[in-house]
């Protein structure tokens, strides 16, 4: 681990640590973390960082559960079983946390590419590019006026209706490693058209991420169809 990257890794702890501590005393998040409250007083308040194994422990052990119990706590479900996830979504600085975790979690490679589908999987999309220092690339569910070509990748749903994501062409080249987010991973439709783009753009796939997947089938679709790593923070059943 170089210098930077160690740097990066005691940051990544702080910012779980100030999450953490939003709702928590010093002595409770002691409890949570194993770490003395006086230390972990200086680490929030930024006058002292952890240490390379500390910070790891943080952000690799500490960070996924915490995280997800955090993830549950703010998404809701309908009566039909929809999900708002609004409160996950729309906060930025929740999901910059979520991307050096995700990343360590299912050991996902560097991709060149972060795949996703407009809407709500942009802002996660964000996040995780930014982290892996990656481009960001979303298919919509109409094409770009101006833009010329296309990927498009269509089928038909459980539902009868046909859904179809565009990508413009330029957005992904052969060769490159694409990793594929979403927000919300259900029947797992969506991730499979994203990764048929992946696959007709002659790209290789570096993995399959959601925030949320509710229930297995939709990871199962995904894992059928790739050998790369594919996971989610958190599943509902
Ligand atoms: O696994 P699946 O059954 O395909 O469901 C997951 C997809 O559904 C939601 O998108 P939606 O189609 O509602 O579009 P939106 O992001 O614009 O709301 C969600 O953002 C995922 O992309």
């Amino acid at each position: 681990m170089n210098r930077a990257e160690k740097a990066a890794l005691q940051l990544q702890a702080v910012a779980v640590l100030r999450m953490l501590k939003e709702t928590r005393t010093y002595d409770e998040l002691s409890e949570v973390t194993g770490l003395p409250a006086g230390d972990l007083n200086r680490y929030v308040n930024g006058h002292v960082l952890p240490g390379t194994d500390r910070a790891r422990e943080v952000v690799e052990g500490i960070g996924r559960d915490a995280l997800s119990t955090e993830l549950e706590a703010r998404v809701e479900f309908d009566d039909e079983g929809y999900v708002d996830n609004s409160g996950v979504v729309f906060d930025q600085s929740f999901l910059d946390l979520v991307a050096p975790i995700a990343a360590n979690a299912f050991g996902f490679e560097r991709p060149d590419v972060v795949l996703t589908a407009a809407t709500d999987g942009i802002t996660l999309g964000a996040a995780m590019a930014s982290y892996f220092d990656a481009r960001l690339a979303y298919a919509k569910k109409s094409k770009e006026t101006a833009v010329e070509e296309f990927i498009e990748s269509r089928q038909r749903l459980a539902s009868g209706i046909e859904l179809t994501y565009y990508l413009p062409a330029s957005a992904l080249s052969s060769g490159q490693r694409v990793l594929v987010v979403d927000d919300l991973i259900r029947s797992g439709e969506t991730q499979e058209l994203l990764l048929d783009i992946a696959l007709q753009a002659d790209t290789e796939v570096a993995g399959v991420f959601a925030l949320i997947a509710v229930g297995d089938e939709g990871t199962g679709r995904a894992k059928e169809i790739t050998d790369a790593p594919v996971g989610a923070l958190t599943t509902f059943e």
